[in-house]
């Protein structure tokens, strides 16, 4: 099979114009997926993919433009942080260690510090709490992997989405901003048993599935396949092929941020998406990359 054939498997257009986007053949291996693209299908290669940099925070912002703060992976580290003027804040999870409610308030609080006029918040692996099947299953095993966790009662983190005053949480769900459509949602690949983990495959399928056709910015915890996905203690790529696959050919969202993997912070485009994994905290979980900033055109402005 030739490349385009391949990729064509992945993404079939129905009789109803839509696009079904199928379990990629290479799905279990993001390395191998990403260098078998790359060889037949050119499809992480310039001119249309590359990096770009970030924008000064001192850029003014275009008239009928929204300036986008994207931060994540603070992992209850805001002390200290300079966060840059802006319209709305975009926080792609991991934002505490262990999703503990003590930590989720002193998230809260830095949120409501900070002057932007929206905020929006998903959770990542590490908001354990916010995971009601995995905090059933931790319980069941007696806290065995978490037995700091043990200490809570049930009843401290049964409706701890609700410590979330200061921002909107999206989980599997969307909003509209500024005429903005904002989709957020939590999965990840399966590494080492956290919160809101999936198997590769059609199980985060499933998941990518429930993303609307024309989302303007998508909000996930870890990046796709190919763009700032890179884990160099591993020299492997790990990010999620089926979610490349969606954005690419099926959502094709202006901007998808995420973080999730540090060490990938940073800008990429494929020529129409921007691809921003803004992960606050180092791979040694120093909170030292600044936000990235991001202007986006207002709709109905063109
Ligand atoms: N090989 C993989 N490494 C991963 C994956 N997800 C995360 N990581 C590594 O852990 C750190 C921190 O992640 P966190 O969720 O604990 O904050 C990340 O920067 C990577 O180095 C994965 O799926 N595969
Ligand atoms: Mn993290
Ligand atoms: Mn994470």
């Amino acid at each position: 099979l030739t490349g385009s054939a391949l990729g064509a498997m992945a993404r079939r257009i129905s009789s109803q114009g839509k696009v079904t986007i199928s379990v990629d053949e290479y799905s279990s291996n993001p390395t191998q997926a990403f260098t078998h693209y790359n060889i037949n299908q050119s499809r992480f290669q310039p001119p249309h993919v590359h990096m770009v940099e970030p924008l000064p925070y001192d850029a003014p912002k275009p008239v009928g433009h929204t300036r986008f703060v994207c931060v994540s992976d603070t992992h209850s580290r805001t002390d200290g942080i300079q966060m840059p003027f802006g319209d709305v804040l975009l926080h792609t999870g991991d934002f505490t260690e262990l999703g503990l409610p003590s930590e989720v308030k002193k998230f809260n609080d830095w949120l409501g510090s900070l002057p932007y006029e929206f905020k929006v918040v998903i959770a990542g692996n590490h908001e354990l709490t916010f995971d009601k099947d995995f905090m059933a299953e931790l319980i069941k095993q007696d806290y065995y992997r978490f037995p700091s966790v043990s200490k809570l009662k049930t009843e401290d983190f049964d409706d701890v989405q609700s410590v979330l005053t200061n921002c909107v949480y999206l989980q599997d769900s969307e909003i509209t901003i500024k005429g903005f459509r904002i989709y957020g949602t939590p999965w990840t690949p399966r590494f080492n048993g956290w919160g809101f983990n999936l198997p590769r495959g059609q199980s985060l399928l499933d998941k990518w599935n429930q993303i609307p056709e024309d989302v303007d910015i998508l909000m996930t915890h870890g990046p796709p396949l190919g763009f700032r996905d890179w884990v160099p203690k591993e020299l492997q790529r790990v990010g999620c092929v089926e979610l490349l696959n969606t954005v690419q050919k099926r959502v094709r969202p202006k901007l998808h941020a995420y973080g999730g993997i540090h060490e990938g912070y940073g800008i990429m485009t494929d020529g129409y998406t921007t691809f921003i994994n803004s992960s606050t905290c180092t791979v040694s979980f120093q909170p030292t990359n600044p936000a990235i900033i991001f202007d986006l055109p207002n709709p109905g402005n063109s």
